[in-house]
């Protein structure tokens, strides 16, 4: 697909990109690289200067536009909540738009509000000021899944809130994403939040140029170009960590082995996190914990010797 604005900016210069279904994909890249352009093209808001967009086979320009809304969902940054809507209101938009019976569009508000933490008694007949940003970011979540898209798209949805919230907000998103397996494009700038959350990572330079698209641990272990050496920036090193699994280097113990004492990661974390576990509680080993029961340990110098290629890739 490519996009060249009416003044002559060549926005995406013929971008070829196979998005696998379920997926989450992260568009990554300096500001004014085409990213959102991208993201608009797909779901029509943008029409593309040439070539196509395809989802499950049907091209995007063939779909009658309220289907598309069904079929793609939208979160932005800040969210765009109609401000003189309820939560309610607002997470029904699409529903309503296809014609629901009221009964059955305040269910399914209520229910995807449940979904993402929000007690609809609580939350439902609020209005968007009365929200806090994160609070909003998860409301947006919710309108954007009411029809039960297929796609998702989302446009720098957790950068609005400050680092904290951030974090929590990509912890949950991760776990509703685990239960809802949708296929997911996401656009950041951050590209902690491209490794934690991506399937696949696709770096974009200027004018939607593909860079690099691959998995985070090989994005990191592998910049294919000086540009995304440059990006993914010089502690790639360290990222790395936080795509590996425990298991590399986890030594298993039985029942009854003695960690008291030890600080806990559970058994999905990554090496960061029993890193920054150890570095926290001035330890040299963490106990590993599969819910209460502790299935093995990592020390320091496992993480540090471990071989190269054992690292994720
Ligand atoms: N309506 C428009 N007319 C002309 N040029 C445009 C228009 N919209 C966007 N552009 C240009 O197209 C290029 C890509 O913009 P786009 O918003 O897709 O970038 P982005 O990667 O999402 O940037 P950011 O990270 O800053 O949001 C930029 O150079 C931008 O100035």
């Amino acid at each position: 697909m490519s996009k060249v604005y009416g003044d002559g900016t060549v926005a995406v210069g013929g971008l070829t990109l196979d998005v696998p279904a379920g997926e989450l994909v992260v568009l990554i890249g300096p500001s004014g690289c085409g990213k959102s352009t991208v993201l608009r093209m797909i779901n029509r808001l943008i029409q593309p200067t040439q070539g196509r967009i395809l989802i499950d086979g049907d091209d995007v320009t063939d779909v009658d536009p309220v289907e598309l809304r069904r079929r793609i969902g939208y979160v932005i940054q800040n969210v765009g909540l109609f401000p003189h809507q309820s939560i309610r209101a607002n997470v029904g938009t699409v529903p309503r738009l296809l014609g629901w019976k009221k009964d059955r569009v305040r269910r399914r508000a209520d229910e995807l509000l449940e979904l993402v933490g929000l007690d609809p008694a609580r939350f439902g007949k609020r209005y968007p000021h009365e929200l806090s940003g994160g609070q909003r970011q998860r409301a947006g979540v919710a309108r954007a899944l009411a029809a039960d898209p297929s796609v998702l798209l989302m446009d720098e949805p957790f950068s609005a809130v400050d680092p904290i919230v951030r974090g929590k907000l990509q912890e949950e998103f991760l776990r509703l994403q685990a239960a809802v397996g949708k296929t997911i494009v996401l656009v950041t700038h951050d590209i902690d939040e491209a490794v934690k959350l991506g399937d696949r990572i696709a770096v974009l330079s200027e004018g939607g140029k593909l860079e690099q698209y691959a998995p985070p641990g090989e994005l990191l272990a592998e910049p294919a170009s000086d540009m995304v050496r440059d990006f993914v920036g010089a502690d790639r090193g360290v990222r790395r960590l936080a795509v590996t699994p425990l298991s590399t280097v986890m030594r298993k113990v039985g029942p009854g082995h003695d960690t008291a004492g030890l600080p806990s990661v559970p058994d999905t974390g990554t090496l960061y996190d029993a890193l920054a576990a150890m570095l926290t509680a001035d330890a040299l080993h963490v106990a590993v914990r599969n819910r209460d029961r502790v299935v093995g340990t990592v020390s320091r110098s496992a993480i540090f010797e471990a071989p190269a290629d054992a690292i994720a890739r």
